[in-house]
């Protein structure tokens, strides 16, 4: 059963690690039970139902929970409780499970976790828990996109008992959990604290924010840098980290506890919001930061905000009183360069000059390579996010081919190869079409399944070049657009990405026909041929397009140099 401590939210502490023996018997039992292997965001909600941060709940929830909340934002007790907590699984898996059983709970290689009781099994209602905990259906909010588009048709739920937490080896001093953070206030003799969490680096104005919020609030400082699931986009953990302990050091000494919170964010703006407040109850604080545009999805297709920036300062502090934990709302922080501070924007004298650079703002210029201000961030910081991300001359990148066969394609990655070769300031490696289907893809076909699979092995293989700062050069067909998308996106993440859409037209490839492909594929004696009877998806915004009907393979590689030179990748 769970073991509780005082104070937290809706109770006690809940702790669900079972002890030495009973765990020694569960892993006994679990020999004879289904597995159920958890994903990331599985693990990490796990991580902190088992250690208390979630508390009341002593597992994924059940239905009668889960509606509750999507209708209410409360458990079925009473307790307030805004975002489901729940345990997908795939329709597949479902069939072969019911209520009354026990699971055990494994990591995507097999290493057990625990075992869950399973009380309830039921289809997600993607549609309703959208519209509840989003307040929209657009997939372009990324928490939207993982109800619909990740996340497993069921959920099970039940109460789970934990044998061990999934392992990590990163940062292991700082993940502290929130009975080992309280019993850290009480030997530094701490009566009141403020929880800040954050998704970013902590800059300058987030600086002065908790500080400012430490002088209101008269407390010391709980910093919480996610390291579970953020938003796609942002700094690898890693280097948040690295950055935010950095900026600690600039705080009164013993004035800051800083604690790696293994959380998945659903991104879900106000709702987020008052998880964040649970979750800091939790970990033993009596005041929460809110700040401006607090657990932001990003923008929506429109480029408009998915809610007003307000609107989670509003919510949580509209709660604050149930939940026991003081809302410290801020709006947006900018800097006045004249006076050399920073305010809440609601605290400036109209027609004061004030500047300010979002996280994202930052982000945006470290990739570009430009500069960024002394105001804005600490310079340990800036250093720290260079070193992550060179300026493009020093990041790795991708040239991604692609367009009908005989459009010129591997013609034109030879030409970019040697001349790569010839700069000798970077590894380059070229993934052919031909090549990659004779080494990597040997046993597949050209269905739209196997060509997918095909491309996105390129992807994989480039996305790690990429990483270790080396040059791809990808030259597949590479017919569909979402394929192409998914790959840009993990290629992104890591250096540079130029779509080049070889887009000679299917008349001048079919009169090349240097393999005599298209004459087969008229004649009937290959069937599924790209151009011929398999569409081929065109690209609908890459950095380049080159019809090579009238131009050498030594014009069109020239296009493709002048634009890395542009963007100062040479
Ligand atoms: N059905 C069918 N459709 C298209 N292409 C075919 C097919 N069967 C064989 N080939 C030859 O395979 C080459 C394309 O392979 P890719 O790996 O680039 O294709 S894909 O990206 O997986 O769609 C392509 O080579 P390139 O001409 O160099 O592009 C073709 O010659
Ligand atoms: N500007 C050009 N760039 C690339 N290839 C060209 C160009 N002009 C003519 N070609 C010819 O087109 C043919 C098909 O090129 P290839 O690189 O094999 O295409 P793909 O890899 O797209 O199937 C080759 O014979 C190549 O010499």
């Amino acid at each position: 059963m769970a073991d509780m401590q005082a104070e937290a939210h809706g109770g006690g502490l809940v702790n669900l690690m079972v002890d030495e023996d009973r765990a020694g018997l569960l892993k006994d039992i679990t020999m004879n039970l289904p597995d159920v292997n958890l994903s990331e965001r599985n693990m990490c909600d796990l991580e902190v139902l088992a250690t208390g941060g979630f508390s009341p709940l002593e597992g994924f929830m059940v239905r009668a929970d889960y509606e509750a909340v999507l209708d209410r934002m409360r458990l079925q007790s009473g307790v307030l409780w805004p975002v489901p907590i729940c345990l997908d699984v795939s329709a597949g898996q479902a069939q072969n499970l019911e209520a009354g059983q026990s699971v055990a709970l494994r990591d995507p290689e097999g290493f057990l976790l625990g075992v869950m009781h399973i009380e309830d099994l039921w289809p997600a209602d993607r549609q309703k828990e959208a519209e509840m905990v989003y307040g929209t259906t657009d997939t372009s909010h990324p928490g939207v996109d993982y109800l619909f588009n990740r996340s497993g048709d069921y959920y099970i739920g039940g109460g789970i008992e934990v044998i061990s937490l999934p392992i990590h080896f990163d940062f292991k001093q700082m993940r502290l959990y929130p009975a080992e953070v309280r019993r850290a206030y009480e030997k530094l003799g701490w009566q009141r604290v403020v929880g800040f969490q954050t998704r970013n680096p902590i800059h300058r104005p987030q600086f002065e924010m908790t500080i400012k919020a430490m002088r209101q609030a008269r407390a010391n400082l709980l910093i919480m840098p996610v390291v579970g699931m953020t938003r796609p986009g942002d700094f690898d953990h890693f280097i948040r980290v690295r950055c935010c302990r950095h900026v600690a050091e600039h705080y009164p000494s013993d004035s800051q506890v800083m604690t790696l919170l293994p959380l998945a964010m659903r991104l879900s703006g106000p709702r987020d919001a008052l998880l964040d407040a649970i979750i800091a109850k939790n970990y033993g604080c009596t005041h929460f930061i809110v700040g401006h545009d607090h657990a932001s999805p990003g923008r929506n297709r429109s480029g408009g905000l998915f809610y007003p920036a307000e609107r989670s300062r509003q919510v949580a502090a509209g709660h604050s009183a149930e939940i026991g934990v003081e809302i410290v709302p801020f709006e947006e922080m900018v800097y006045l360069p004249f006076e050399d501070e920073y305010r809440s924007k609601d605290q400036v004298a109209p027609g004061t000059d004030t500047i300010s650079l979002s996280g994202s703002d930052i982000r945006q210029r470290v990739r570009e390579g430009r500069k960024i201000p002394e105001w804005a961030t600490f310079p340990e910081v800036v250093k720290e996010l260079q070193r992550a991300y060179p300026p493009p001359e020093r990041q790795g990148f991708t040239v991604f081919l692609t367009g009908l066969s005989g459009a010129g394609k591997s013609t034109i990655a030879k030409v970019l190869y040697s001349k790569f070769l010839e700069r000798g300031d970077r590894p380059v490696t070229l993934l052919d079409g031909d090549i990659v289907r004779r080494n990597l893809s040997s046993e597949l076909n050209f269905s739209k399944e196997h060509r997918n699979i095909n491309v996105l092995r390129i992807g994989f293989v480039a996305s790690e070049i990429t990483k270790n700062r080396g040059v791809a050069i990808c030259a597949p067909i590479a017919p569909y657009e979402v394929t192409r998308r998914e790959i840009r996106g993990t290629i992104e993440a890591y250096g540079g990405f130029i779509e080049v859409h070889v887009s000679t037209p299917i008349d001048e490839c079919e009169k090349r026909d240097r393999k005599g492909m298209y004459a087969k594929a008229r004649a009937g004696l290959i069937s599924g041929f790209t151009g011929v009877d398999d569409p081929y998806e065109e690209p609908s915004r890459p950095e380049l397009r080159i019809d090579t009907t009238d131009l050498t393979p030594a014009e069109a590689a020239q296009e493709i140099l002048l634009f890395l030179s542009n963007k100062g990748f040479i």
